[in-house]
């Protein structure tokens, strides 16, 4: 449908077509909305749902212990993240390759949310930066609740690193047909070639719930800011809260922002800003943002000193008097209800090798009528610089995270 993210059947018996019926769609897809929802991936559905289980243990835990873990630096671009540290960087110009230019300032509150970075173990890499700090299992199990003995069995470690290896093949099976697509060398393998060394970031997501004072200070609707994503491509997981929107040109002068909506043991895949420049603009990195649910306006009947005591509710607007009531102490309101369910996604970040120049592919431009638009960049430098602008840690200043870039192009 026009109005949807395209959904791909990636199971060829299923659909008893050939991968070259997958490619175009998925080609489709990528060079326009720059978004697709996939569907038999080969992914369990089993697995996911432990990788939710494990993901909320370890959100469920307290902040103190959650900070024993905590992200240190985006050179490492491992750990746990609280909540109002990370500020997406929405109109950030991603063509510029410097990427400490401040032209002007716009202050934008931060992303309303709390994450867990983990990153590939590279036993073979002596720097420790590349090694996780895993949360010890002693201590989530033994923050769980005895209702919940379902549980018990399931390890943080054990399930996040099934799920990442299982994401990577994943993310190369999607490159090779990108590769095929773009009528890259290597039988389609050019891309798999630059993308197989595990750089990929799993990203635990949980965006608490609660009433408006705690789930969201700022009083807006935004959980997560409008941003593009900064790799090459972004494998997503979310639960059925929703609130996941995308932006899309319909022409030259309008612009809708459509729901990314949940589709049970489906993956989202986003094309990132560095498969973009890779491609010289012609796959598309998207922006898109995280909201709310939308709020439920009831009415109903309430005292006087109940709504005097009222703390978990907003009273938008007192209306509606009965005089008989009201001598009876009872009053009609509009109440908001402002209860917002929390959410959990999953994202895989998929990156390209740390020692790869990106330089337009051969087959995405030419000299005489599409020269390349961006200039030359080291992968890892490109994804450093970005995290950097978007994560506040200790060693980070304070505009990193109050500031953005305004668009200069
Ligand atoms: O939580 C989501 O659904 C989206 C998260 C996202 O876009 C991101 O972390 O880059
Ligand atoms: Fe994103």
């Amino acid at each position: 449908m026009m109005n949807d993210i395209p959904v791909i059947d990636l199971d060829l018996n299923r659909r008893h077509s050939s991968e070259d019926e997958i490619i175009t769609e998925l080609l489709t897809a990528f060079t326009t909305i720059g978004f697709c929802t996939i569907i038999n991936h080969g992914i369990s559905s089993e697995l996911i749902s432990n990788t939710f289980k494990v993901s909320k243990q370890f959100f469920d835990l307290p902040l103190e212990v959650k900070l024993k873990y905590k992200y240190l630096s985006p050179k490492s671009n491992r750990g746990y993240i609280p909540s109002g540290m990370e500020t997406h960087d929405k109109t950030y110009d991603h063509s510029n390759s410097d990427c400490d230019s401040l032209s002007s300032v716009t202050i934008i509150p931060p992303d309303q949310k709390e994450t867990m970075d983990i990153g590939y173990d590279d036993n073979n890499d002596d720097d420790e930066i590349f090694k996780n700090n895993w949360p010890d299992q002693d201590i989530i199990d033994s923050s769980l609740s005895n209702d919940n003995d379902d549980d018990d069995s399931i390890n943080f470690h054990d399930v996040i690193d099934e799920y990442f290896s299982l994401m990577d093949k994943l993310y190369l099976r999607l490159m090779k047909y990108i590769g095929l697509g773009l009528g890259l060398p290597d039988d389609g393998d050019y891309l798999v070639q630059r993308c197989n060394q595990h750089h990929e970031n799993l990203r635990l997501l949980h965006y608490p719930g609660g009433n408006t004072n705690n789930a969201n200070s700022s009083n807006s609707n935004i959980r997560g800011n409008a941003h593009t994503d900064f790799g090459a491509l972004t494998l997503l997981v979310q639960d059925e809260v929703g609130g996941l929107k995308v932006r899309r040109s319909n022409n030259e002068s309008e612009e809708e922002w459509i729901d990314v909506k949940p589709v049970p043991n489906s993956i989202i895949v986003n094309v990132g800003d560095m498969l973009m420049r890779w491609s010289n603009d012609k796959l598309k990195a998207t922006l898109h943002k995280v909201e709310t649910p939308p709020t439920i306006n009831t009415t109903a009947t309430y005292t006087r000193d109940e709504i005097d005591s009222c703390t978990t509710r907003t009273i938008s607007n007192v209306h509606g008097i009965d005089d008989n009531h009201e001598e009876e102490g009872e009053v009609k309101v509009n109440i908001i209800d402002v209860i917002i369910p929390e959410r959990y996604s999953i994202a895989f970040f998929c990156n390209v090798n740390k020692d790869v120049n990106i330089e337009c592919l051969e087959t995405c431009c030419n000299d005489t009528d599409n020269p390349p638009k961006y200039p030359i960049i080291n992968s890892y430098e490109y994804l450093t610089q970005r995290l950097a602008a978007t994560i506040q840690t200790s060693t980070s200043t304070s505009t990193s995270t109050t500031t953005s870039t305004t668009e200069s192009s």
